[in-house]
């Protein structure tokens, strides 16, 4: 082979060399600085990164030899290494937010075809975080793009159900990369960005709106299908100021049977609608114990703390809000849930036949199939 279609065969091996923070080829990452192949097809190629001291790097200098191992006719490789300089990292960062210059919200534009879905109760402490990890991860398993943004700055249990805790997170400049949670699925939490785990967050206001505000607009989410976003319990600060940001979000309230957190529930749902969003529908959580029967031993349902609170959410939601608000799933108690939860690992992964898991995948099924096109959503109208 010529060394000018040995160049060629080259740069298309690396144009399959993925950025593993990124999930995009390298070629288009302008981080191919440089490639030569002399007439003995001895290549000499520069790979640019995007800080110094990029932990990726040894990923990506063994992504690239395997990549040119299969290029036939190159007889030899140095790879070098570099660092991107300011004017290029700012060219990056544009390209990443879609040619954009300034930082702005993905979700909000105008086109956008992400679903966000926010995850609401009225209390803590109903299962909100563990309904989110599995709903993402039921999606993700679909082959849904998803991600998590974790706004619950009060508990922020996101990353250790997803085995994520311990991760470093990353980021270009002031452009945050959030963390892969396996295939399709990405996380970010506010805990995260904390100095340490046990120092408590007390943002209010004006604050905590910048806060959000850089998790919606700083973080390099890519094309995502769903963002799900695990809301704090009540009708605080966070939720109001996620409303204004998120014209099109829609919300999910999550309850438990209990009539008290029904109460708390439809005051969530109320919010939602104060904040101009559409109630999707109410999951009840803890709805049921699938328990063995010591007489006949089969299985039988115990409503343990009573029956229908969902469904009775879902009723003075909708006679509230003037639309169908609709129970979307009942998942029933489980130990599994939360052992799979500390361990790291959500139930529909780790065992998805369980009854808790199925409720949840069936959801994420009915909301990966709904039809949902631009005609009919709201558009961000510009002034002036
Ligand atoms: N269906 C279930 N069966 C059994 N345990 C559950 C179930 N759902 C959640 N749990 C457990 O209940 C506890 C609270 O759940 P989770 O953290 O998801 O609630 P939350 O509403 O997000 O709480 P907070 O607002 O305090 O973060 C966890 O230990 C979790 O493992």
């Amino acid at each position: 082979m010529s060394a000018v279609s040995l160049h060629e065969a080259v740069w298309d091996a690396l144009s399959h060399v993925q950025d593993p923070e990124i999930h995009k080829p390298i070629t288009e990452l302008g981080m191919v600085e440089s490639v030569e192949v002399d007439d003995a097809g001895q290549a000499n190629v520069s790979v640019l990164l995007t800080i110094s001291g990029c932990p990726m790097q040894n990923t990506i200098e063994h992504d690239v030899h395997a990549a040119l191992q299969q290029v036939e006719g190159l007889t030899g490789l140095e790879l070098n290494f570099g660092v991107m300089s300011d004017e290029q990292r700012d060219e990056l960062k544009t390209k990443l937010r879609g040619g954009v210059r300034e930082r702005v919200i993905p979700f909000a534009q105008d086109g956008n075809l992400t679903q966000v879905l926010l995850i609401a109760s009225g209390k803590g402490g109903v299962g909100k975080s563990s309904v989110t990890v599995n709903l993402a991860s039921a999606l993700a398993a679909q082959g849904k793009k998803v991600g998590i943004l974790d706004a619950d700055i009060y508990g922020h249990s996101v990353p250790p159900m997803l085995g994520i805790a311990d991760a470093d997170v990353t980021g270009i400049d002031d452009m945050i990369i959030p963390v892969s949670a396996g295939e399709n699925l990405s996380a970010i939490s506010i805990g995260m960005l904390k100095q340490s785990r046990d120092q408590v967050i007390a943002w209010r206001g004006p604050i905590l709106d910048r806060a959000i505000q850089q998790f919606l607009a700083d973080v390099y989410w890519g094309d995502l299908d769903f963002l799900l976003v695990d809301l704090p319990p009540g009708t605080g600060d966070v939720a109001m100021s996620l409303g204004a940001k998120l014209p099109n979000a829609e919300v999910i309230v999550v309850t438990t049977p209990q009539q008290a957190a029904a109460e708390v529930a439809e005051r969530a749902g109320t919010m939602a609608s104060m904040v101009d969003q559409k109630v999707l529908g109410v999951v009840e959580n803890m709805a049921y114990l699938d328990a063995e029967c010591p007489h006949c031993g089969q299985t039988h349902r115990v409503d343990l703390f009573g029956s229908g609170g969902g469904a009775r959410v879902a009723e003075a939601l909708t006679l509230r809000l003037g639309y169908d608000v609709p129970l979307l799933a009942e998942v029933p108690i489980d130990a599994r849930m939360s052992s799979s939860g500390d361990a790291g690992v959500p139930l529909v992964q780790a065992d998805a036949e369980r009854p808790a898991a199925a409720a949840l995948t069936g959801l994420a099924e009915r909301l990966a199939s709904r039809k949902r096109g631009l005609a009919g959503r709201k558009l961000t109208l510009h002034v002036g």
